[in-house]
Parts: C-alpha cells; sequence; structure tokens
C-alpha cells in the first residue's frame, strides 16, 4: 500500500518524520568513515588502493589511479552514437544557461569624489568534482558540475569517480569529461575520494573545493573535512516534491512520482495535494507502475512508496495554501507544479532546489537537457543553499581605492568608530596621515 498522509491529522513526531527524509544519519557514519580519511591522510595511494579492493573489489596500482588520454579517446570511440550526441546537445543548453550566470569580472563604484569601492570575481585554483557510481553512471551529474567550473574559469578541475568492477570508468562520463574540459580523471570513489581531494596523495595533488554529490559515506567524508577544504553544498539522495491541484492529469503525477523515487531506496518523493480524488486516482495507478519497473528500480519504488522505512508518499492537505506552506517547510530538491496557473503561484514558492512549472516540465529536463543545473541542495538545505552556478566555483574579494581627497572623507568617521572600539592602531593609521 502506498503511504498515505492527511496532514491535518499528523502528529508533530509524524510531521518530524516526513520533513527528516531518508533515516541515515550521517553523525552516526563519522566514527566509521573517520579510520578512513585519516588512512588516506597517513598513507597516501596505498591506503587508497586498500581501499578500492576493499569496497570496489578492484586491485590496481597507483600508476592506474589516473585515466588517460588513450582510455579517454577509446571511450568516444566506443560510446553509442545516439547518447554521444544527446551529451553534446545537453552540454550545449547547460552551458549556454550557465553562461548568461556570468558575472563581470571586476568593477568599481565611486562612492564619493575620490572614493571607489569594488570587487574582482576570481576562479577558485582548484576543484575536485565528485561525480557518482555505486547504483549507476551519471554522465550527467559530470558535466552539470564540470561546465559551471569551466565557465568560471576555474585553471584545475580534478574528478573523482568510482570505477566499475573491471576497474573501467564509465565511458560517457568521460567523454562528458573531455567535452567539458576536465583536467584531471581519477578512478576513485567513495569517502577515500573526498580523503585525497582533501589532503593530496603521491598521486593526486590536493584540491582547494570539492563539490558533488555521493552516498552516505561521501556525505560523511565531507562532513569530517569541512575544515580541511570547501565542501560546496550537500547533495544527498534525491528528493522531489510535485505539488498540485485537482488540475493535474493523474497519470502524469504518477508517472513523475517515480523519477526521483528510482534513485535508490533512500530517495523520497512526496506527491502534495488538496485534491482527494487525484491522490486516490494516484494510489491506483501506482503499484502497477512501480511493478512494471525493472529491477533494481522496482525495489528502490517500493522501498521508498511502501516500505516501513521509505520516506516516499502521497499527502493531503486542507487546502493549497496548506499545501505550499509545507512545500516550503519541506524544501525539496526538485519542485514540480501541476496547478492550473503555475506562474501564480510561482511568487509564493521559497524554498526548493529548482522550481518546474507545468506538466510539459516533467523533472528529467532539469536532470539532464532543459539547461538549469540538477546539482541542487538536498535535505531541507535548499533552505540556505543554492542551485549549482557558476558561483560555486568563484569568490569575490572587495577592492578599494581612495585618493588623498577621498581619505579626507573618511579619516574622520573611521577614527572615531576605531577609538569607540578600543583600537588605538586603527586609529592611530587614519590620523595625520600625510
Ligand atoms: N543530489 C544529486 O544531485 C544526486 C545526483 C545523482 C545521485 N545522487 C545520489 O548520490 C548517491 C550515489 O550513491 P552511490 O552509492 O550510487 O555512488 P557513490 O559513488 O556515492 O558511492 C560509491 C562508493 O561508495 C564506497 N562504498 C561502498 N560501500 C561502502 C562501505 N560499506 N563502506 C565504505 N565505503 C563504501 C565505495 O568506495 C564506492 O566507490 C545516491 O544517494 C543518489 O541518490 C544525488
Ligand atoms: N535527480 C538527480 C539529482 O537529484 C540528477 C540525475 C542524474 N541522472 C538522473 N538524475
Ligand atoms: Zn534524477
Amino acid at each position: 500500500m502506498v503511504h498515505f498522509y492527511e496532514l491535518a491529522s499528523l502528529d508533530r513526531m509524524q510531521r518530524a518524520r516526513l520533513l527528516r527524509r531518508a533515516e541515515v544519519a550521517i553523525d552516526d557514519l563519522l566514527d566509521y568513515v573517520r579510520p578512513i580519511v585519516h588512512a588516506v591522510r597517513d598513507r597516501g595511494d596505498a591506503a587508497l588502493l586498500e581501499y578500492m579492493e576493499r569496497f570496489d573489489h578492484v586491485q590496481l596500482s597507483a600508476d592506474k589511479l589516473r585515466v588517460t588520454r588513450a582510455e579517454i579517446d577509446h571511450a568516444h570511440d566506443v560510446l553509442d552514437k545516439d547518447v554521444h550526441q544527446a551529451i553534446k546537445h545537453a552540454i550545449q543548453n547547460v552551458r549556454s544557461f550557465h553562461e548568461r550566470q556570468m558575472p563581470h569580472e571586476q568593477w568599481f563604484t565611486q562612492m564619493a569624489p575620490g572614493v571607489m569601492a569594488g570587487e574582482k570575481i576570481t576562479p577558485i585554483t582548484s576543484v575536485g568534482l565528485y561525480v557518482p557510481r555505486g547504483k549507476g553512471a551519471f554522465p550527467s551529474v559530470m558535466y552539470m558540475l564540470a561546465t559551471p567550473a569551466s565557465i568560471a574559469g576555474v585553471p584545475r578541475i580534478v574528478v573523482c569517480t568510482p570505477p566499475a568492477p573491471n576497474g573501467d570508468v564509465d565511458p560517457a562520463s568521460l567523454v562528458a569529461a573531455d567535452l567539458c574540459g576536465v583536467h584531471e580523471i581519477y578512478r576513485i570513489g567513495g569517502a577515500q575520494a573526498i580523503a585525497a581531494l582533501a589532503y593530496g596523495t603521491e598521486t593526486i595533488q590536493r584540491v582547494h573545493k570539492v563539490t558533488g554529490p555521493g552516498n552516505p559515506y561521501v556525505s560523511a567524508a565531507k562532513r569530517l573535512l569541512y575544515g580541511t577544504l570547501d565542501v560546496g553544498l550537500p547533495a544527498g539522495p534525491s528528493e522531489s516534491i510535485l505539488l498540485a491541484d485537482d488540475s493535474a492529469d493523474p497519470e502524469l503525477v504518477a508517472r513523475d512520482l517515480l523519477v526521483e523515487a528510482e534513485h535508490g531506496p533512500d530517495s523520497s518523493s512526496l506527491l502534495v495535494t488538496d485534491s482527494r480524488a487525484l491522490i486516490e486516482a494516484v494510489q491506483k495507478l501506482l503499484p502497477a507502475k512501480i511493478a512494471a519497473l525493472p529491477e533494481p528500480r522496482q525495489t528502490f519504488c517500493r522501498t521508498g512508496f511502501e516500505s516501513e522505512k521509505g520516506t516516499g508518499g502521497l499527502i493531503l492537505t486542507t487546502d493549497m495554501t496548506e499545501a505550499i506552506a509545507f512545500t516550503n517547510e519541506y524544501a525539496p530538491e526538485h519542485l514540480e507544479v501541476h496547478v492550473r496557473e503555475p506562474f501564480a503561484l510561482l511568487p509564493e514558492l521559497k524554498n526548493a532546489g529548482e522550481i518546474l512549472l507545468g506538466s510539459h516540465t516533467p523533472t528529467p529536463l532539469g536532470n539532464y537537457s532543459l539547461g538549469t543545473n540538477a546539482i541542487l541542495p538536498t535535505g531541507g538545505f535548499a533552505h540556505t543553499f543554492s542551485c549549482t552556478s557558476v558561483f560555486d566555483f568563484l569568490k569575490r574579494t572587495g577592492l578599494g581605492y581612495v585618493t588623498r581627497e577621498g581619505y579626507a572623507q573618511l579619516s574622520e568617521t573611521t577614527r572615531t568608530l576605531a577609538e569607540f572600539e578600543g583600537f588605538p592602531s586603527h586609529a592611530q593609521a587614519v590620523t595625520n596621515r600625510p
């Protein structure tokens, strides 16, 4: 039976459980992941290779960690031509969207005669992109991360992605990386990859920031390494809300609910609506659609929608105001809006990684080809974090230039405040300056 919740009758604990999503608490994994991170810090490549053998069941020597130019060329040759073309098309859209985000490199404004203040925008010197490959390969994650990094002008873009059991890296991901201008690719996955990017090893030079989604081991490693490097936005198990009114088509709603649910057993996919008729229709349609999925996707969806630990389901609200309020409180990674007038609702929708308006904008378009970025904050972090963008790969530095004339305008105010805060050297620096 697909989970059904009547929002108004949930108690505080039941509501909190829905908002919390999957049960895997990253905190509980920190002690498990800490020795992995420390081993990579202390023993470098040797530790990487040991964990690769243990968790990825691949035996390699250190000189094989880095993917070679020949492997990338081979990937171009062997990749199915339609997939190659689709990756190129999608990258074009993602590229032109992210190019529009690029801010001016540098600007100054005159605050007063002789007082210039501004900003300089600089790409981060080196970034690591984590591209998952456990439950499947993700060339789309590769170009969603690498495209904005490349447009931002990052001089060193490094990718870590787990090897397949035969030691190969997914050819579609290699093609995507190459088309986006990635500089270095390493076949390393999990917590050990994040540690290698943070500390460096004999083979991998450290980077200053790591970003990209991953499983709970990857997330736990990022949390441990917060402070050693910038760990980017929290991108954990995929999740979505489909917000609908009674105008929504149950067939499309049922189909779209399975989209993010099929990522994994810990994915959360929710329908939030004030229409009991819609819920009843979707409840009838979902079981057959789930049963028609191949494994392991079928089990992932069954777990999410039907099992005790599953965090997907159908939520009935008393009206659309309550539906919108719950959606904003949940702050989903992906938000699909199937209502009569989606643009009229848009100003009310505050917290989501992305908002896809209307029944012809299903989440897969955003996942792959629309141009917007699909690497989005999960776990409620859309309350404060933004979608991945060129800004994840840029930093702002304040600029100032003051002439003798301008200085005279600011020195008195500055001295007064410095003395008030008890900083004599600060005050002295703006006193009798020739
Ligand atoms: N938010 C997003 O944008 C987005 C996009 C795609 C995928 N995802 C999510 O990313 C996750 C991908 O997870 P995945 O597992 O498929 O791939 P992954 O690459 O994150 O993890 C695979 C790695 O985990 C390590 N590992 C496996 N078992 C381990 C163990 N017992 N102990 C320690 N390490 C172990 C292995 O080293 C392996 O290389 C999913 O949760 C998916 O929903 C999110
Ligand atoms: N839904 C994922 C982000 O949560 C992105 C993705 C890639 N491939 C399929 N889906
Ligand atoms: Zn997806």
